[in-house]
């Protein structure tokens, strides 16, 4: 049964697991819900596969929001930011991930399993899904990064 108001995308490769196992209860603990596409376990796997599947979800509609992970959240970040309408930020700090919401919208949060640790990831996943977007002039910005995605070119 959907507990909260928004359905969270989640992915990642073998490197990333572990990483997303530990969020996934801590959005149990939150009450928010998610759909994991992927991976499910320990065999080495090629991250843009599965970041792929979780940016489709959230450039679909399907889920609101994403959070993947990788060993750095390098590979899986850049793979998201490939599908259009995907505004992912690859974020090691608190600071960035409240920012890439209030300026950016981002729309999808990668993390490297292999850079931070857990209290950390968590503190940056609750940060990052509590921040609204301000809009006013970082909309003008955002509807030129849609723009690009839309034509490759800013008018
Ligand atoms: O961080 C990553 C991509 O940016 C991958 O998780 C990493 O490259 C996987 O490495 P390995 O196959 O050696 O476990």
């Amino acid at each position: 049964m959907k507990r909260s108001e928004i359905m969270i995308a989640l992915g990642s490769d073998h490197a990333g697991l572990p990483l997303k196992k530990v969020i996934m209860e801590y959005l149990d603990e939150l009450k928010l819900d998610y759909k994991d596409y992927g991976t499910y376990s320990n065999q080495s796997v090629h991250y843009p596969e599965y970041g792929l599947k979780a940016a489709q979800a959230v450039a679909s509609g399907e889920c609101e929001k994403g959070i993947i992970f990788c060993g750095t959240g390098v590979g899986i970040s850049i793979t998201a930011n490939k599908v259009k309408g995907i505004r992912c930020v690859n974020c090691s700090e608190p600071y960035s991930a409240q920012m890439s919401r209030e300026h950016n919208d981002a729309n999808m949060l990668a993390l490297g399993s292999r850079v931070v640790g857990d209290e950390l990831a968590k503190m940056i996943v609750k940060i990052w899904l509590e921040t609204s977007f301000l809009g006013d002039r970082h909309q003008i910005r955002v509807d030129q990064i849609k723009e690009i995605d839309e034509t490759g070119e800013i008018k």
